[in-house]
């Protein structure tokens, strides 16, 4: 892979303090590059220097080598056409069609009418919206008019999305189905993807790495699996908590007490760490054991999570099966 989006030393501001504070990210060329963080972050301020709809006040940003700041606004916009745009609100417009809305951007860069019927038609049956081609976007659901969104972005084939808060608007099955449709615009016609989201789930569901944003800055970034399952921040440790609530709370944990007697631990869960194995031999100890918290979700190709367990038996059976446990991944004894 290669740098196709390069953030260097990139600080915005609007008169004020800083928007954007040093920010240095890659996003490599292919990849769904996600970025977290909560209102005010700075998100959409980060996207809209990509397209060079905002200017950065100090630093620069690259687009596939070239330096953005270095161009005439005629420079700028070539770039603009290989960079797609999907929006919370879908802009589309409300005058025209679902075929119209498609082609407008082919109009805008003067394709002959028979290529833009050719692209939109194609368009159409790739997002499944072959059957409402005449229809206006006031007739549409919501993931309906995203699924046009994408298709106008794509029309002129770009090589960036950059989807800011995309699925923002949108309940959780219609979401889940945007992002399907996303991770198939990066797999199948191999177009890099920025989204923007203050949701964890987003993030897991699609993105390949992750930078996550507060106040203008970088704290942590990683793959998507570094930065589940091994989160450094605060920020990060919520965002992930989101997902998957690792352990119980305060409370979770008064009442799994009264409930269950026995030692309370929680083991991290993932592919190859054999916590499995470690519970069928539970038995060999004199150990019984129940599952009383937690979860396991998928992670890309791999899975993560994390299980409380009762482990009730003699203490020395307690303690070696601890002790298995702990050979084979992270354990923490609920106090
Ligand atoms: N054109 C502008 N002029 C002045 N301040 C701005 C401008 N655009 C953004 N800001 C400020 O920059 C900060 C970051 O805004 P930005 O929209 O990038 O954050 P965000 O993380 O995308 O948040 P949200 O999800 O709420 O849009 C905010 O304090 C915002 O008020």
């Amino acid at each position: 892979m290669s740098p196709l989006i390069e953030f260097r030393g990139v600080t915005k501001s609007f008169g004020g303090p800083p928007v954007l504070d040093g920010i240095d990210l890659t996003v490599e060329a292919g990849e769904v590059f996600a970025v977290i963080g909560h209102s005010g972050a700075g998100k959409s301020t980060l996207v809209r220097l990509v397209n060079a709809l905002e200017k950065v006040t100090s630093g620069s940003v690259l687009v596939d080598g070239v330096d953005l700041t270095t161009l005439s606004e005629r420079g700028l916009r070539e770039v603009r056409l290989g960079i797609g745009m999907v929006f919370q609100q879908f802009n589309l417009l409300r005058s025209r069609t679902v075929f119209g809305n498609i082609a407008y951007p082919l109009r805008v860069a003067g394709w002959a009418k028979a290529d833009r019927e050719r692209r939109v038609t194609e368009l159409l049956h790739f997002v499944g919206l072959a059957d409402k081609a005449w229809q206006y976007p006031d007739q549409l659901s919501g993931g309906q008019k995203q699924r046009v969104g994408i298709a106008r972005a794509l029309a002129t084939n770009p090589r960036v999305l950059l989807a800011d808060e995309a699925t923002s608007a949108l309940d959780p099955e219609t979401t889940a189905e945007v992002l399907r449709l996303l991770k198939r615009v990066n797999t199948e016609f191999g177009v890099t993807i920025v989204v923007i989201t203050h949701e964890m789930e987003v993030v897991r569901e699609i993105a390949d790495r992750v930078a996550v944003l507060e106040s203008g800055r970088v704290v942590e970034h990683g793959t998507l699996h570094e930065v589940f399952t091994a989160p450094r921040e605060r920020t990060t440790k919520r965002f992930v908590e989101t997902v998957l609530r690792a352990r119980p709370d305060a409370d979770g944990l008064a009442q799994l007490r009264e409930r269950h007697p026995g030692t309370l631990v929680t083991a991290q869960v993932r592919d190859g760490s054999r916590v499995g194995a470690v519970l069928s031999d539970a038995g060999r100890h004199g150990v019984r054991f129940e599952v009383v918290h937690g979860g396991v979700k998928e992670l890309g190709a791999a899975s993560f999570g994390s299980l409380t367990l009762e482990l009730v038996g003699a203490d020395a059976g307690v303690v070696a099966v601890v002790a298995g446990l702990r050979a084979v991944t992270e354990v923490e004894e609920l106090g």
